[in-house]
């Protein structure tokens, strides 16, 4: 690969530096520091209210910070910028919705660069190439509210790579989902965003159906955070520093459990091998 090509490769597509928030007087995280290079998959955990949807309004040029920087491809970040792209909560459309497959996804694609009235086959090649690279080309002229939750969030997921984005934000996409469709999503999201040099920035609450294409982990806890791999983060030990209060983690059957006796306002979802 020439060495420009290496360069490219490691440049960071998203930056925070000393990046602090809070609301009426609490603070939600402080100092956050953190680069994500293209293709790289940064998974956020951390319990109700801790702060991980306010990270993508933060990354969405949505919400500004108290303190520190945020950078997306050297540029500060803005709203409705084409270098980011977004994959809201799963949310079933009403069946009437009155679009079909392929308009969902030309809704996504950057009018100006495609011309929607000036350039019609352009924009036609365009959302049969993202049909197809999400899966989608069977269902292409479907009605979108006939479609199941998982055919639904594929073409989010095309929507959002519309604009081929240099960073990826998904927003607990696999909520609601099965765990064929979780998996299925998952690796849609990975191998796209591998494929397009994206980063991808991916709130959840359950590690377990991600775990396998994580590279890294930010965990928040009570205004606090844990960064690194999740070897190096989802660990007693590490869980138990970051909350101030003892939590266990165990491997069932290949999952990641995480246990707490009793920590007040979160919830252990056990079960699921969720977040506290
Ligand atoms: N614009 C705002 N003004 C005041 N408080 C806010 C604002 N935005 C978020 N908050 C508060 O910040 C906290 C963190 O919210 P956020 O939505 O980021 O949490 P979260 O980690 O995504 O939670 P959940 O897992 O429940 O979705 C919440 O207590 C929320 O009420």
């Amino acid at each position: 690969m020439p060495e420009a090509d290496l360069d490219a490769q490691h440049r960071p597509v998203l930056r925070l530096d000393e990046a602090t928030i809070g609301f009426h007087g609490r603070t939600l995280w402080e100092d956050l520091s953190l680069e994500l290079v293209p293709g790289e998959f940064l998974a956020v955990l951390g319990p109700n209210g801790s702060g991980k949807s306010t990270l993508l309004k933060v990354l969405l040029g949505l919400q500004r910070l108290d303190r520190g920087r945020v950078e997306i491809s050297g540029r500060p970040a803005r709203r409705g910028s084409s270098r980011v792209g977004y994959i809201p909560q799963q949310q079933t459309l009403p069946v009437e919705t009155p679009l079909r497959s392929r308009d969902l996804i030309a809704m996504g694609l950057d009018g100006h660069r495609f011309g929607l009235r000036t350039r019609p086959k352009a924009l036609h090649a365009s959302v049969d190439q993202l049909l197809e690279d999400v899966g989608a080309t069977d269902y292409a002229d479907m009605p979108v509210g006939l479609l199941s939750g998982g055919e639904q969030q594929r073409l989010r997921a095309a929507q959002a790579l519309a604009s081929n984005p240099d960073v990826l934000l998904c927003d607990e996409p696999l909520h609601s989902l099965d765990l064929h469709h979780q998996q299925a999503v998952t690796e849609l999201i990975r191998r796209q965003a591998q494929e397009r040099d994206a980063a991808v920035v991916f709130v959840t609450h359950e590690i377990n159906p991600v775990i396998e294409h994580v590279d890294r982990v930010l965990y928040f806890a009570r205004g606090r955070y844990r960064i690194g791999t999740p070897e190096e983060v989802i660990r007693s030990e590490v869980l138990s520093d970051l909350y101030d209060s003892p939590v266990d983690v165990i491997e069932h059957r290949g999952r990641l459990v995480i246990m707490a006796d009793h920590i007040e306002g979160d919830h252990c979802d056990v079960d699921h091998g969720g977040v506290l």
